[in-house]
Protein backbone atom coordinates (compact mmCIF):
# COMPACT_ATOMS: atom_id res chain seq x y z
CA UNK A 1 0.00 0.00 0.00
CA UNK A 2 1.38 3.46 -1.17
CA UNK A 3 -0.05 6.32 1.43
CA UNK A 4 -0.08 10.08 0.59
CA UNK A 5 -0.84 12.31 3.04
CA UNK A 6 -2.37 16.08 2.31
CA UNK A 7 -2.40 18.97 4.53
CA UNK A 8 -5.85 19.32 3.45
CA UNK A 9 -8.57 17.87 2.03
CA UNK A 10 -9.36 19.89 -0.60
CA UNK A 11 -5.31 19.93 -2.38
CA UNK A 12 -6.26 16.12 -1.77
CA UNK A 13 -9.37 16.32 -4.11
CA UNK A 14 -7.82 18.39 -6.81
CA UNK A 15 -4.67 16.11 -6.85
CA UNK A 16 -6.69 12.68 -6.61
CA UNK A 17 -9.09 14.55 -9.68
CA UNK A 18 -5.83 15.24 -11.48
CA UNK A 19 -4.26 12.32 -11.37
CA UNK A 20 -7.31 10.06 -12.16
CA UNK A 21 -7.84 12.15 -15.06
CA UNK A 22 -4.63 11.67 -16.58
CA UNK A 23 -4.77 7.86 -15.56
CA UNK A 24 -7.82 7.39 -17.70
CA UNK A 25 -6.22 10.00 -20.52
CA UNK A 26 -3.54 7.18 -20.68
CA UNK A 27 -5.29 4.30 -21.42
CA UNK A 28 -7.59 5.70 -23.49
CA UNK A 29 -4.13 5.91 -25.85
CA UNK A 30 -4.19 2.40 -26.27
CA UNK A 31 -7.90 1.10 -25.98
CA UNK A 32 -10.86 1.79 -27.93
CA UNK A 33 -12.66 2.21 -24.36
CA UNK A 34 -11.91 2.84 -20.51
CA UNK A 35 -14.17 1.63 -17.67
CA UNK A 36 -13.63 3.80 -14.36
CA UNK A 37 -15.76 2.81 -11.38
CA UNK A 38 -16.51 5.26 -8.13
CA UNK A 39 -17.95 5.37 -4.93
CA UNK A 40 -20.47 7.16 -3.48
CA UNK A 41 -21.27 8.59 0.08
CA UNK A 42 -19.97 11.59 1.69
CA UNK A 43 -16.59 11.83 0.15
CA UNK A 44 -16.28 11.88 -3.59
CA UNK A 45 -18.24 14.62 -4.76
CA UNK A 46 -15.27 17.27 -4.57
CA UNK A 47 -13.40 14.61 -6.79
CA UNK A 48 -16.22 14.30 -9.31
CA UNK A 49 -16.25 18.48 -9.27
CA UNK A 50 -12.66 17.94 -10.28
CA UNK A 51 -13.24 15.50 -13.24
CA UNK A 52 -16.69 16.52 -14.89
CA UNK A 53 -15.11 19.94 -16.43
CA UNK A 54 -11.76 17.84 -17.93
CA UNK A 55 -12.30 18.60 -21.15
CA UNK A 56 -9.47 16.81 -22.61
CA UNK A 57 -10.56 13.34 -21.95
CA UNK A 58 -12.61 11.67 -24.34
CA UNK A 59 -15.94 10.99 -22.64
CA UNK A 60 -17.65 9.16 -25.13
CA UNK A 61 -15.30 6.55 -24.93
CA UNK A 62 -15.44 6.17 -20.73
CA UNK A 63 -17.91 3.44 -19.08
CA UNK A 64 -18.38 5.08 -16.05
CA UNK A 65 -19.52 2.71 -12.90
CA UNK A 66 -20.33 2.67 -9.32
CA UNK A 67 -18.58 0.48 -6.87
CA UNK A 68 -22.05 -0.11 -5.42
CA UNK A 69 -25.56 1.11 -4.99
CA UNK A 70 -27.80 1.21 -2.25
CA UNK A 71 -31.03 -0.48 -2.92
CA UNK A 72 -33.17 3.38 -3.42
CA UNK A 73 -34.68 4.96 -6.35
CA UNK A 74 -32.80 8.30 -7.60
CA UNK A 75 -35.32 10.35 -6.09
CA UNK A 76 -33.64 9.26 -2.66
CA UNK A 77 -30.98 11.09 -0.98
CA UNK A 78 -29.13 7.78 -0.26
CA UNK A 79 -28.85 7.35 -3.70
CA UNK A 80 -25.53 7.08 -5.10
CA UNK A 81 -26.79 6.99 -8.40
CA UNK A 82 -27.89 10.50 -7.81
CA UNK A 83 -24.66 11.83 -6.55
CA UNK A 84 -23.26 10.87 -10.20
CA UNK A 85 -25.88 12.15 -11.81
CA UNK A 86 -25.55 15.47 -10.15
CA UNK A 87 -21.83 15.87 -9.67
CA UNK A 88 -19.87 13.69 -12.13
CA UNK A 89 -21.89 13.20 -15.25
CA UNK A 90 -22.56 17.09 -16.01
CA UNK A 91 -20.65 18.78 -18.43
CA UNK A 92 -17.68 17.42 -20.07
CA UNK A 93 -18.52 14.34 -18.24
CA UNK A 94 -22.22 14.15 -19.37
CA UNK A 95 -20.70 12.26 -22.47
CA UNK A 96 -19.50 9.29 -20.78
CA UNK A 97 -20.98 6.05 -20.86
CA UNK A 98 -23.19 5.29 -17.68
CA UNK A 99 -23.23 1.53 -16.45
CA UNK A 100 -26.01 1.50 -13.87
CA UNK A 101 -26.31 -0.19 -10.88
CA UNK A 102 -29.86 0.52 -9.67
CA UNK A 103 -32.80 -1.72 -11.48
CA UNK A 104 -36.20 -0.36 -10.11
CA UNK A 105 -36.87 -3.27 -9.09
CA UNK A 106 -37.88 -4.48 -5.26
CA UNK A 107 -34.99 -6.37 -4.39
CA UNK A 108 -31.41 -6.11 -5.82
CA UNK A 109 -31.98 -9.97 -6.41
CA UNK A 110 -34.39 -9.31 -9.49
CA UNK A 111 -32.56 -6.58 -11.19
CA UNK A 112 -28.78 -8.86 -10.67
CA UNK A 113 -28.27 -10.58 -13.87
CA UNK A 114 -29.19 -7.81 -15.92
CA UNK A 115 -27.33 -5.21 -14.85
CA UNK A 116 -24.58 -8.14 -14.20
CA UNK A 117 -24.98 -8.72 -17.69
CA UNK A 118 -24.40 -5.15 -19.10
CA UNK A 119 -20.87 -4.38 -16.66
CA UNK A 120 -19.26 -8.22 -17.71
CA UNK A 121 -18.75 -6.53 -20.98
CA UNK A 122 -16.14 -3.50 -19.40
CA UNK A 123 -14.67 -5.40 -17.02
CA UNK A 124 -11.72 -5.27 -15.77
CA UNK A 125 -11.90 -1.92 -14.58
CA UNK A 126 -9.26 0.29 -15.40
CA UNK A 127 -9.19 3.09 -12.95
CA UNK A 128 -10.59 2.62 -9.75
CA UNK A 129 -11.57 5.01 -7.12
CA UNK A 130 -12.77 3.53 -3.47
CA UNK A 131 -14.16 5.31 -0.09
CA UNK A 132 -13.55 3.56 3.34
CA UNK A 133 -16.55 3.66 6.04
CA UNK A 134 -15.08 4.28 9.94
CA UNK A 135 -16.35 0.61 10.03
CA UNK A 136 -14.02 -0.43 7.51
CA UNK A 137 -16.92 -0.98 5.15
CA UNK A 138 -15.56 -0.50 1.33
CA UNK A 139 -17.93 -0.32 -1.62
CA UNK A 140 -20.54 -2.25 0.10
CA UNK A 141 -18.63 -5.53 1.44
CA UNK A 142 -19.57 -4.44 5.22
CA UNK A 143 -18.13 -6.83 8.13
CA UNK A 144 -21.10 -9.06 9.53
CA UNK A 145 -23.09 -8.78 5.92
CA UNK A 146 -25.16 -11.70 5.08
CA UNK A 147 -23.09 -12.41 1.90
CA UNK A 148 -19.89 -11.09 3.14
CA UNK A 149 -17.75 -14.46 2.04
CA UNK A 150 -19.52 -14.81 -1.03
CA UNK A 151 -18.42 -10.93 -1.67
CA UNK A 152 -14.75 -11.30 -0.33
CA UNK A 153 -13.63 -14.78 -1.92
CA UNK A 154 -16.44 -15.87 -4.09
CA UNK A 155 -16.77 -15.65 -8.35
CA UNK A 156 -19.83 -13.06 -9.15
CA UNK A 157 -19.62 -9.47 -10.26
CA UNK A 158 -22.00 -8.37 -8.61
CA UNK A 159 -23.02 -9.40 -4.94
CA UNK A 160 -26.47 -8.61 -3.17
CA UNK A 161 -25.98 -7.43 0.32
CA UNK A 162 -27.69 -7.06 3.38
CA UNK A 163 -25.48 -5.79 6.51
CA UNK A 164 -26.23 -4.36 10.24
CA UNK A 165 -24.18 -1.41 8.85
CA UNK A 166 -26.26 -0.61 6.28
CA UNK A 167 -29.49 0.94 6.59
CA UNK A 168 -31.29 -0.69 2.94
CA UNK A 169 -30.34 -3.42 0.91
CA UNK A 170 -27.27 -2.89 -1.09
CA UNK A 171 -25.78 -4.14 -5.16
CA UNK A 172 -21.63 -4.27 -4.40
CA UNK A 173 -19.08 -5.51 -7.49
CA UNK A 174 -17.33 -8.45 -5.28
CA UNK A 175 -13.59 -7.76 -3.95
CA UNK A 176 -12.38 -10.19 -7.16
CA UNK A 177 -13.46 -7.24 -9.60
CA UNK A 178 -12.41 -4.36 -7.49
CA UNK A 179 -8.85 -6.18 -7.32
CA UNK A 180 -8.85 -6.92 -10.71
CA UNK A 181 -9.08 -3.17 -11.29
CA UNK A 182 -5.41 -2.30 -13.20
CA UNK A 183 -5.18 1.45 -10.76
CA UNK A 184 -6.58 1.30 -7.73
CA UNK A 185 -7.03 4.81 -5.41
CA UNK A 186 -8.76 4.39 -1.86
CA UNK A 187 -9.98 8.16 -0.31
CA UNK A 188 -9.84 8.88 2.83
CA UNK A 189 -10.72 11.87 5.08
CA UNK A 190 -10.24 12.51 9.17
CA UNK A 191 -8.31 10.62 12.14
CA UNK A 192 -11.34 8.21 12.69
CA UNK A 193 -11.18 6.84 9.15
CA UNK A 194 -6.77 7.20 9.52
CA UNK A 195 -6.75 4.91 12.73
CA UNK A 196 -9.32 2.68 11.37
CA UNK A 197 -7.16 2.42 8.00
CA UNK A 198 -4.41 1.46 10.81
CA UNK A 199 -6.42 -1.29 12.59
CA UNK A 200 -7.05 -2.84 9.21
CA UNK A 201 -3.98 -3.75 8.22
CA UNK A 202 -3.75 -6.57 11.48
CA UNK A 203 -7.33 -7.64 10.56
CA UNK A 204 -8.69 -10.24 8.01
CA UNK A 205 -10.86 -8.78 5.27
CA UNK A 206 -14.16 -10.32 7.39
CA UNK A 207 -13.57 -8.15 9.82
CA UNK A 208 -11.86 -5.26 8.03
CA UNK A 209 -13.38 -5.55 4.30
CA UNK A 210 -10.62 -2.75 3.43
CA UNK A 211 -8.33 -5.10 4.03
CA UNK A 212 -8.81 -6.97 0.76
CA UNK A 213 -8.01 -4.45 -0.93
CA UNK A 214 -4.96 -2.37 0.35
CA UNK A 215 -1.84 -4.26 -1.31
CA UNK A 216 -1.27 -2.33 -4.62
CA UNK A 217 -3.73 0.45 -3.98
CA UNK A 218 -3.00 4.17 -3.39
CA UNK A 219 -4.31 5.59 -0.22
CA UNK A 220 -4.80 9.41 -0.25
CA UNK A 221 -5.51 10.70 3.12
CA UNK A 222 -6.12 14.28 4.69
CA UNK A 223 -7.39 15.26 8.10
CA UNK A 224 -9.88 17.54 7.25
O1 LIG B 1 -22.26 3.57 1.97
C1 LIG B 1 -21.21 3.82 1.42
O2 LIG B 1 -20.12 4.10 2.18
C2 LIG B 1 -18.79 4.17 1.68
C3 LIG B 1 -18.06 5.23 2.51
O3 LIG B 1 -18.85 6.41 2.46
P1 LIG B 1 -18.43 7.79 3.15
O4 LIG B 1 -19.70 8.58 3.23
O5 LIG B 1 -17.89 7.45 4.53
O6 LIG B 1 -17.39 8.41 2.28
C4 LIG B 1 -18.74 4.50 0.18
O7 LIG B 1 -17.44 4.34 -0.29
C5 LIG B 1 -19.74 3.60 -0.55
O8 LIG B 1 -19.67 3.79 -1.94
C6 LIG B 1 -21.13 3.96 -0.06
O9 LIG B 1 -22.15 3.24 -0.71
Amino acid sequence: MNLIEYPDAEMMMMDVGNTIAGELEAHLLTNDSVSFAVPGGTTPGPIFDVLCGAKHIDWARVHVMLTDERWVPETSERSNTRLLRERLLIDAAAAAIYMPLYGGTDTPEESLAALEAGILDVLPISVLLLGMGTDMHTASIFPGADKLNEALHGNAVLVPMRAPGAPEPRITLSAKVLKAAMSRHIVIIGQEKREALNRAKSLSPEEAPIAALLAESTVHWAES
